[in-house]
């Protein structure tokens, strides 16, 4: 527990929720720095106090501006790998486009500092994402001001490439005059398969549509009811393949899309197609692309991506008389990168003050109006879990957790995992020199060996609350005080939320009700008058002050369990003193 207390001099407020940039405040909170860039984040403070922003590409003034109202904002373009990882160390958000790689040296560089990455764009395989998952580090992007300047580049190379005017531009500019040369195909009648019916894609095919064409597509994941609101068959890769006459890539990159487009997909593909790639560079094996030109299998290809950007000069794709390529136009028009930079600058600002980004990437994306409602449920998870583990005392080590969540919602109206995150950072910190936030939760306890199973019990009554009580039990452990195992063996500690305000509601078999505030004494004894009295006056000699004390008994005479919130840590010699009143069996203090 010493690492709480380490850190009443950073910059970060008491919350879990949200930590609005004001200095001097305990606990960490969701999307907070490890310890050990204390000292930076401290010096960030004396100089400015702001979070900064690095923008590591250029990015729209609306979007600059707006960072400018809550952050120190440092544009530095065309930084080298090696410049990025030095200036990272100062940083606590950064944003990019796709030129700049965030790799894990980047993440390892910020040491902790880097909370958020936001992608001025869509595509985030510029980003290491499971490198930023480890580090705690959130990454954003800003997925919808882009779409209609990607589909309508995607039908400006469609029209283009069909009509040769990039190759009959270059002619005439060159003093020639080739009318014979540069006759092109029609789009009408023909049969586009745009692969990847997302936003993009979707868009795309609407504006074929209205070119006359035939539109089909592939997506394994997209809705029956948005391709036949739009017209659009769905179809599979290999029917896709066999009946396009034109084929538009939109899916994302990712390991399942890598060279989709290879020497087995060209195998298949009707001999003459025309391929437009607006989407990713690597969706297509760009040697197997070369070939099938040079084969006459692919009449002509448009690419506004490459695997490598910017292409190298002898690049022969590039070079390739039936080739038209763009350098990643396809989000640059005014109004996208307006619209973008305000998108990613909203949703970094909002990440930095603690809101969970509605387009977070590697964490859950949780609406506001269902954080605010779970908002004391997420306190009393973290302290739940922070109860739990500071009860272990030896076993195998805290291993299997289980989770408890007693609600009369049903299970769709009940969104656990902001839950399920604070319970492993409630277990994990304590006794641990790592951080947890709801972006690492997961990965740092699959790390650890940690399983933590999730349970509910519906109940019946008022859907209201949107739960009445939360259960936390270790299983395969001792524990230092005996009382806190239930009859199952495990360490059990059960808590509600009154008020707005977490209690603990149970300790083993034991029913208590003492506020989650401060510290806790737990202390079982055989039940006889003054011993209350006993243990108040040793805090009282102490100067500690009693913010809360229950005392549940099995039966008059029998054993007791008394639970005594206090605000400040009582010396080890009044620890001791209590432990030596006779009454008492045992007793554990216990840091929240
Ligand atoms: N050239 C440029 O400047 C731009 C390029 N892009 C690229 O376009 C991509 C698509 O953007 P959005 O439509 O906004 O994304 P989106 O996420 O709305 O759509 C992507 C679609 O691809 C589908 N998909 C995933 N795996 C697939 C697979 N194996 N086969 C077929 N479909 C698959 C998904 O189900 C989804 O419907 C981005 O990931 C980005 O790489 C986007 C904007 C601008
Ligand atoms: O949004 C995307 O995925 C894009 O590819 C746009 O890239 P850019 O921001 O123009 O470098």
């Amino acid at each position: 527990m010493s690492g709480l207390s380490s850190w009443n001099l950073t910059i970060f407020p008491d919350t879990t929720l949200s930590f609005p940039w004001r200095p001097s405040l305990p606990s960490r909170p969701l999307f907070s720095p490890p310890r050990k860039r204390k000292t930076l984040v401290v010096l960030a403070m004396v100089f400015g106090g702001k979070p900064t922003v690095l923008v590591a590409e250029k990015l729209g003034d609306a979007g600059i501006q707006l960072l400018k109202t809550f952050a120190n904002v440092d544009c530095s373009y065309n930084l080298s790998p090696e410049e990025l990882c030095t200036k990272i160390s100062l940083c606590d958000a950064l944003i990019v486009r796709s030129g700049t790689k965030v790799t894990r040296e980047v993440f390892e560089s910020s040491m902790g500092r880097l909370k958020v990455v936001g992608r001025a764009g869509v595509g985030t395989d510029n980003v290491d994402i499971s490198a930023a998952t480890e580090h705690g580090c959130l990454v954003v992007n800003a997925p919808t001001a882009n779409t209609i300047a990607a589909a309508e580049h995607g039908i400006a190379l469609l029209t283009a490439m069909a009509r040769n005017v990039a190759q009959a531009d270059a002619s005439v500019k060159a003093g020639k005059w080739e009318r014979n040369k540069y006759v092109g195909v029609s789009l009408v009648g023909k049969t586009l398969a745009v692969m990847g019916f997302g936003k993009v894609g979707s868009e795309v095919a609407r504006r074929a549509k209205g070119l006359g064409m035939h539109v089909i597509a592939h997506d394994p994941y997209a809705p029956a009811e948005r391709a036949r609101a739009i017209g659009v068959e769905l179809v599979t890769f290999k029917e896709a393949l066999v009946t396009a006459d034109f084929i538009s890539m939109h899916m994302p990159l990712t390991p399942a899309t890598s060279k989709m487009f290879n020497d087995e997909a060209f195998s298949r593909v009707k001999k003459g197609v025309r391929i437009v790639n607006v989407a990713r560079g690597g969706v297509i094996d760009e040697e197997a692309l070369l070939r099938a030109l040079d084969e006459g299998i692919v009449a002509q290809a448009a690419l506004d991506v490459f695997t490598e950007e910017p292409p190298l000069q002898e690049n022969k794709l590039v070079l390739h008389e039936y080739v038209t390529a763009t350098p990643h136009l396809g989000a640059s028009t005014t109004e996208a990168q307006e619209g973008v930079a305000l998108e990613i600058a909203e949703a970094v600002v909002g990440a930095l003050k603690g809101d969970l980004a509605a387009t977070a990437v590697n964490a859950p994306m949780v609406p506001a109006e269902v954080l605010l409602e779970l908002s004391p449920y997420v306190v009393l998870t973290e302290k739940l879990g922070r109860l739990a583990v500071q009860l272990v005392t030896g076993g195998n080590g805290v291993k299997f957790v289980k989770a408890t969540y007693a609600s009369s919602r049903g299970p769709d109206d009940l969104d656990t995992r902001l839950l399920r995150a604070m319970i492993t950072k409630g277990l994990i910190e304590p006794i641990s020199s790592v951080f947890v936030n709801l972006v690492n939760a997961d990965f740092i306890a699959k790390q650890r060996g940690l399983r933590l199973t999730e349970e509910r019990i519906v109940l019946d009554g008022s859907p209201e609350k949107p739960l009445e009580f939360i259960q936390v039990r270790i299983a395969n452990v001792e524990s230092k005080f005996a009382s806190a195992m239930c009859d199952s063996g495990e360490i059990t500690v059960e808590g509600t939320v009154k008020d707005g305000k977490p209690y603990l509601s149970k300790v083993g078999s034991f029913g208590v009700d003492v506020s989650l505030e401060g510290s806790i004494i737990l202390c079982r004894q055989v039940d006889q008058p003054g011993i209350i009295g006993k243990v108040g006056s040793i805090l009282g000699e102490e100067n500690v002050n009693v913010n809360f004390m229950s005392v549940c008994r099995i039966a008059p005479g029998k054993q007791a369990v008394m639970a005594i919130g206090v605000d400040d840590e009582p010396s080890r010699d009044a620890l001791k003193k209590i432990g030596e009143i006779s009454a008492v069996e045992e007793f554990v203090f216990l840091k929240l």
